[in-house]
């Protein structure tokens, strides 16, 4: 196939906006030219020409000369409408924005199908790791099984450095200036950023279509020391973990919650703002991808690829979506996890299916079991401040009772 020459109209000169801007000069042979920047503040210096800037969309939108529009601001409402209109001309568009796509995906594949123009979007998931052109085709079968990982670079860079004894803020700030963290962190550490890349996840994996805000979910900021503790005690590190496992009935159980994770899990040894991503096939058993997850030039190394690949006309064919009998997301599923809570935040043991271990002393407790996504979900104090939710590490922990083998129960483990 012959590579088309691109004609790029980019939205936002930000931390990976301006590193696009950058790494196209260095590579000519791609064939791709920025011929207008749209930013919103017409008065920041910029490390470009000025006559490129602009702070209106529609001499972007409704330039004939620009063929593919970027995508790269931070504002998920505003790309949204950039996104629509740029395909409703049928254009071809890339986009890293994992919020506008994973809120609005079903009307841009339909848009894309009936005005013809393509949406690529690697750097939404995991920055540099090739994930969704892999799932789209490479994994083209019923032989997945899972996909579990660290999908935040943010969140894993302040777990790395409170880990190492940083304190919680002083993290949060230096992943906001190091350009890891999204404008509102609160996407980073609650989870959504991780809830909106797992929705796109199930979409390439499976071709499960769900709002973000519809699965199962807690960020960091619950976190305790005395967990840290815990963690320390066993030898274990806490990452956020996005995980997606098919049942034995082919529904699929997904959740974002903080993890354990013990040495000998390839996730243990992912540190700052690394991802990674275990997948679980039928056939090939456990393979581990792990890459930068954030950053300037990580992420546009994602962005790169999709411009080089559409050059050459590449579009998702989303052929897991466009089958007869598509996976669906389980209902409800168990969780094997540690719950920790203050005295003045107590949880009922009776809310468990089954109780592992706990321990109680005047200044708090913990205890670790098994519960149902459902009954987590309904229960009080699920989102009370004073309680933190980690899931348990792969296996029986040391102190775990035998537990009843449960063949429709989730070994929600990484
Ligand atoms: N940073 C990272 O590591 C990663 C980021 N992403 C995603 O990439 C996107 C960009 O992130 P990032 O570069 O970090 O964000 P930044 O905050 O660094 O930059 C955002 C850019 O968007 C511009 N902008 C905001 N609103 C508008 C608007 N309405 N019209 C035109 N321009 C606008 C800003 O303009 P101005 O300069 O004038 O303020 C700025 O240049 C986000 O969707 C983010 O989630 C994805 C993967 C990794
Ligand atoms: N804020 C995000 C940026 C990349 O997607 C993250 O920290 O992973």
């Amino acid at each position: 196939m012959s590579q088309q020459k691109l004609t790029i109209g980019l939205f936002g000169f930000g931390v990976v906006g301006e590193g696009i801007y950058q790494v196209l000069h260095e590579l000519p042979s791609l064939g791709a030219t920025v011929r207008r920047i749209c930013i919103r503040d017409p008065h920041k210096p910029r490390n470009a020409p000025a006559e490129l800037f602009t702070t209106r969309a529609d001499e972007l939108l409704n330039d004939p000369e620009i063929n593919l529009i970027v995508e790269l601001i931070d504002d998920a409402e505003a790309a949204y409408a950039i996104v629509t209109r740029a395909l409703r001309s049928g254009r071809h568009v890339v986009s890293a924005n994992k919020a506008l796509l994973a809120r609005h995906l079903p009307e841009l594949l339909y848009l894309q199908q009936e005005y013809g123009g393509s949406l690529l979007y690697e750097a939404a998931v995991c920055g540099s790791i090739p994930i969704l052109r892999n799932l789209e085709e490479y994994y083209d079968n019923d032989l997945l099984q899972g996909i579990s990982g660290i999908v935040n670079g943010s969140t894993n860079y302040i777990l790395t450095q409170q880990a190492k004894g940083l304190d919680y803020d002083a993290a949060l700030r230096q992943a906001q200036q190091l350009g890891f963290a999204e404008s509102n962190p609160t996407l980073d550490v609650e989870g959504h950023d991780a809830a909106n890349k797992l929705s796109l996840l199930l979409a390439h994996a499976w071709g499960i279509v769900v709002q973000p805000h519809n699965l199962l979910r807690q960020g960091i900021t619950r976190i305790r020391p005395e967990d840290w503790d815990y963690a320390r005690e066993k030898g274990w590190r806490i990452v956020l973990a996005a995980t997606a496992l098919r049942n034995a009935d082919g529904s699929v159980s997904a959740s974002v919650l903080p993890r354990f994770v013990a040495p000998g899990n390839p996730l243990f040894d992912v540190r700052d703002e690394y991802n990674g991503l275990l997948l679980r096939s039928r056939l090939s058993d456990r393979q581990f991808l792990s890459g930068k997850g954030a950053g300037r030039f990580p992420t546009a190394s994602a962005v790169v690829s999709d411009i080089s690949a559409r050059s050459y006309q590449y579009k998702y064919e989303y052929k897991k979506l466009r089958r007869s009998e598509t996976a669906q997301l389980a209902p409800d599923f168990e969780l094997e996890v540690y719950v920790g809570f203050d005295a003045d935040n107590p949880v009922p043991e009776s809310d468990f299916g089954e109780v592992y271990s706990s321990y109680r002393s005047e200044e708090g407790a913990y205890f670790t079991g098994r519960i149902s996504a459902r009954a987590l979900l309904a229960a009080a104090w699920w989102q009370a401040p004073g309680v933190s939710v980690i899931a348990l590490p792969e296996g029986a922990p040391a102190s775990r009772r035998p537990a009843p083998v449960r063949k429709a129960a989730l070994a929600l483990a990484v």
